[in-house]
C-alpha cells in the first residue's frame, strides 16, 4: 500500500545544486569545467524532518557555539535550535561561550539553555553566547567535547569556523566518538556561492541605508560636498553593492573584486571633479577590502589568521582632500564608517525567517543514516530548496565574489521558502 504524505523528508530525497546547463563558456555567468560545458549534476541531501532519528532525545546532550565575527540573526538561530531540540524532547542543551575558546578556557562555563532562557534573545543583536576569533586547538576542543559528554554540537560561523568544525568532526571520527557536528553557515558578507543568501546580509544592507542617506544629505547640503561611506566586505563587495544599488544615491561604488585607479584620466579623483562640476556634490561607497593595492600592507593577521586590512576609507578621505586642495577647488569631505553599526543590529524580518528555518533544519536532519555521515553536514538554502552540504565545502575556495561570479544577481535574488509541518518536528 502506498504510504500517505506525512510531512517527513525521505532520506533518499535530493536537491539539485545547480540548475542551469550552460551551452558555452562565453554565456553570461557560465562556470564550465571544460570547453564543451559538460553538464555535471550535483545532488545534495535534502534537509528537513526525518521519520526516524538516530538519537534518543532524553539522553542527548547538545551544545551550541558561535564563532568569528558578529552577524545579525545569530540569536535567532540559537533560539530556534533550542526550541526545536526541545520539541524533539532534548532537555540537556548548553551554550559554549565565546566561540571555540569556550571549550578550554576554564573560566568560561557552559550556559544552560532552554526555551525560557532563549525566549527573547532574538530581540537583540550580537550573540547571546559571545563570539571570538582564534583559539581553535582541535585536540583540546575534542577533549572538552568528550569531557562534557556532548552528543551533538551546532557550530555557527563562517569559512574559518567551518574549517574548524570539519577538523573537529575528523578528530571525533578518529577517536570513534559518536558526536554529530552540524555547521550553520554565517557570513554577513554573503560570499558563499552555494547559497541564495546568508543570514544577516539583508539586515546589514538595510542598516547601511541610514549611513548612506546621512552621507548623501551631508554631501548634498555642503558646498562641493563629498560623502564617503565605508562598509564591510573583506574580500567581497556584496554589502556595498547592494546597499549602493538600493539607495539609488551612490555615484561611485568601490568593491574588492574590481581594481580601480585613483589618479589619471580614468581615475576616481578625476570622476569626482566631474561630479562636483556637473552636480555640485558626490557620494562614494567603498567596501573595506577594496583598493588594498593602493595602501601599505602591514602583513598583520588577527587571532584567526585573517589578514588585517589597511583602512581604505581614511586613505580615500585624505586623497580626496589633498587632491582638491592641489587643484584649487573647494571640497568638503564627510566620512562615515558605520561598520559595526550595521553588524550589531538585530535581524530584520526577512533574516529572522531565514534564521528560524536554518535553526529548525539544523536539528531536523539527524536521521540514522545522516547523523555521522562521512563528512559532517552544514545546512543551507539554495534556489528555494533546503539542503545538507558537507561542511568542508563551505571553506575558503567556495567563497564568492561579485566579479568572479557574474551569476550572483540570480543567486541573491532568489528567495528561500519553507514548509510548515504540524508534526512534532515541524
Ligand atoms: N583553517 C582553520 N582550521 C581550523 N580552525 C580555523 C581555521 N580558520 C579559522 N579557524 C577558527 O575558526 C574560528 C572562527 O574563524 P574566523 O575568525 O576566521 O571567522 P569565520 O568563521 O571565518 O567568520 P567571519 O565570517 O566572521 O570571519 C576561530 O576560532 C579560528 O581559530
Ligand atoms: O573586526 P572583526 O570583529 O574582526 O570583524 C571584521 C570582519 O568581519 C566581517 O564582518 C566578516 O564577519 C568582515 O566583513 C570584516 O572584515
Amino acid at each position: 500500500m502506498q504510504e500517505s504524505w506525512n510531512g517527513y523528508v525521505n532520506d533518499d530525497d535530493r536537491a539539485l545544486l545547480k540548475v542551469i546547463k550552460f551551452a558555452s563558456p562565453t554565456s553570461a555567468g557560465a562556470d564550465c569545467i571544460d570547453p564543451d560545458c559538460t553538464w555535471v549534476e550535483q545532488w545534495v541531501h535534502r534537509a528537513g524532518p526525518r521519520k526516524q532519528i538516530y538519537f534518543e532525545p532524553q539522553y542527548v546532550k547538545a551544545g551550541i557555539v558561535t564563532c568569528g565575527g558578529l552577524c545579525p540573526g545569530l540569536n535567532d538561530v540559537i533560539r530556534q535550535i533550542v526550541l526545536t531540540l526541545e520539541k524533539y524532547g532534548v532537555k540537556n542543551i548548553v551554550g559554549i561561550q565565546h566561540g571555540f575558546r569556550g571549550f578550554f578556557e576554564n573560566h568560561l562555563g557552559e550556559v544552560l539553555l532552554n526555551r525560557h532562557v532563549v525566549q527573547n534573545i532574538n530581540l537583540a543583536g550580537g550573540s547571546f553566547l559571545g563570539v571570538s576569533r582564534g583559539g581553535a586547538n582541535i585536540s583540546d576542543i575534542v577533549d572538552s567535547i568528550q569531557a562534557r559528554r556532548l552528543d551533538m554540537l551546532f557550530v555557527l560561523g563562517g569559512n574559518g569556523t567551518h574549517a574548524g568544525a570539519n577538523l573537529i568532526h575528523e578528530e571525533c571520527r578518529k577517536r570513534k566518538l559518536k558526536v554529530s557536528i552540524v555547521g550553520v553557515p554565517k557570513t554577513i558578507d554573503n560570499d558563499i556561492l552555494l547559497m541564495d543568501k546568508t543570514f544577516g546580509f539583508d539586515t546589514a544592507v538595510e542598516a547601511a541605508q541610514r549611513a548612506i542617506n546621512s552621507a548623501y544629505i551631508e554631501a548634498h547640503s555642503a558646498f562641493h560636498g563629498i560623502g564617503l561611506v565605508k562598509l564591510m566586505g573583506r574580500s567581497s563587495g556584496f554589502i556595498t553593492m547592494h546597499a549602493s544599488l538600493s539607495s539609488g544615491q551612490v555615484d561611485i561604488c568601490l568593491i574588492p573584486e574590481v581594481p580601480f585607479t585613483l589618479d589619471g584620466p580614468n581615475g576616481v579623483l578625476r570622476h569626482l571633479e566631474h561630479l562636483i562640476e556637473t552636480k555640485g556634490f558626490a557620494l562614494i561607497c567603498v567596501a573595506e577590502g577594496a583598493g588594498q593595492e593602493h595602501l601599505q600592507q602591514s602583513n598583520a593577521t588577527d587571532a584567526s589568521g585573517n589578514t588585517v586590512l589597511s583602512d581604505i576609507g581614511v586613505h580615500l578621505q585624505q586623497k580626496m582632500k589633498s587632491h582638491f586642495k592641489e587643484i584649487g577647488i573647494h571640497s568638503d569631505v564627510k566620512y562615515i564608517d558605520p561598520t559595526y553599526m550595521v553588524r550589531a543590529v538585530r535581524a530584520n524580518a526577512s533574516d529572522a525567517i531565514l534564521c528560524t528555518v536554518l535553526g529548525q533544519n539544523a536539528v531536523r536532519h539527524l536521521s540514522p543514516s545522516l547523523a555521522f555521515c562521512h563528512t559532517n553536514p552544514s545546512i543551507s538554502c539554495c534556489l528555494s530548496h533546503w539542503f545538507l552540504m558537507e561542511t568542508c565545502r563551505f571553506m575558503v575556495p567556495l567563497l564568492g565574489s561579485v566579479a568572479s561570479q557574474p551569476a550572483y544577481a540570480t543567486r541573491t535574488m532568489s528567495t528561500c521558502r519553507y514548509q510548515k509541518s504540524s508534526s512534532p518536528q515541524g
